[in-house]
């Protein structure tokens, strides 16, 4: 019970704990690639998402047009990948979180699982990257990839970036997000191993039964549901970092908390918090299983 209690304690702070080193590291903290912290541009984004992305806002589109420009990794768990970035906005974005990481600054972890990587709000690119990625490309795919699951509802996310290296954290056990819906972009650098394992839902029977494994493709993002049971095999060799945005759609997650499957019982949370809100739920056809 200490040891709970402890840990409801320490889940308290996290906002508050996450703003401060915010407002630090918007103070002192000096980028290596500044441009990475401009307003989103089309140049950052690999053509292939571009096209995906245009064709979703589309008159007309549907589904069917759409896994015609992308790749289906698993068509019965929904599994699908497509370039996200250029080669040179992933590297530049790599150079910049290294920079940071190897700078004194105070560092969020992305959750209790990862101890490198970093929290992408804290270091001030959720508002010029993450959130226009979210509005302006993610929504309209996601909302004729998952209709079912709040595609067409997100409101908020998480984007952290998860490093493996050796003496570091090298693998991932199996969980299921705190989204609706995930995007996991490999960013680089060049390493062997780290593969992605699918099961099927969280709530399903026996949802390891039969993994599907998942290879990570340099400059790809996966896109799954966040209750997708899944894990990363250990790394082989080399250095992974992987751009992992949790998205949330308030219209689902307020009627049904996603982790607990209980009816949310809030307390007030800085920025996104967890992405729940206390608005009168908006209605969407979302399946109790999704
Ligand atoms: O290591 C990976 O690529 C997966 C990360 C992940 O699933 C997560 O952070 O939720
Ligand atoms: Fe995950």
């Amino acid at each position: 019970m200490a040891e709970l209690e402890e840990e409801v304690e320490r889940r308290q702070r996290l906002g508050q704990e996450a703003a401060a080193r915010k407002a630090l590291i918007a103070r002192s903290y000096h980028p290596v690639r500044p441009h990475i912290y401009n307003t989103l541009q089309d140049e950052a984004l690999a053509p292939e998402f571009l096209a995906a992305a245009e064709y979703s806002t589309s008159p007309g589109a549907d589904l069917e047009g759409l896994l015609q420009r992308l790749e289906t990794v698993s068509g019965e768990k929904r599994i699908y990948r497509l370039p996200v970035f250029t080669a040179p906005f992933c590297q530049a974005l790599l150079e910049e979180l290294e920079h940071f990481e190897h700078s004194d600054m105070p560092k969020g972890r992305p959750n209790t699982m990862n101890n490198y990587g970093v929290l992408l709000h804290e270091l001030g690119l959720d508002e010029p990257l993450v959130t226009p990625l979210r509005e302006r490309f993610l929504q309209p795919l996601m909302a004729l990839l998952y209709p079912d699951c709040g595609g067409g509802w997100l409101d908020s996310h998480r984007a952290f970036v998860v490093k493996y290296a050796p003496g570091q954290d090298h693998e991932l056990g199996c969980h299921y997000d705190n989204a609706e819906l995930t995007l996991n972009v490999a960013l680089g650098k060049a390493f062997t191993g780290g593969a992605l394992y699918f099961g099927d839902l969280f709530q399903a029977p026996s949802a390891l039964a039969r993994p599907l494994e998942v290879e990570h493709v340099v400059g790809r993002g996966i896109l799954h549901r966040g209750g997708q049971l899944h894990g990363a095999r250990p790394l082989g060799t080399g250095e992974r970092w992987n751009l992992v945005v949790w998205l949330r759609a308030s219209a689902v997650r307020n009627r049904l908390c996603p982790m607990c499957c209980r009816k949310p019982d809030l307390v007030d949370d800085d920025g996104f918090g967890d992405g729940f809100t206390r608005e009168e739920p908006t209605t969407v056809d979302a399946c109790a299983l999704t």
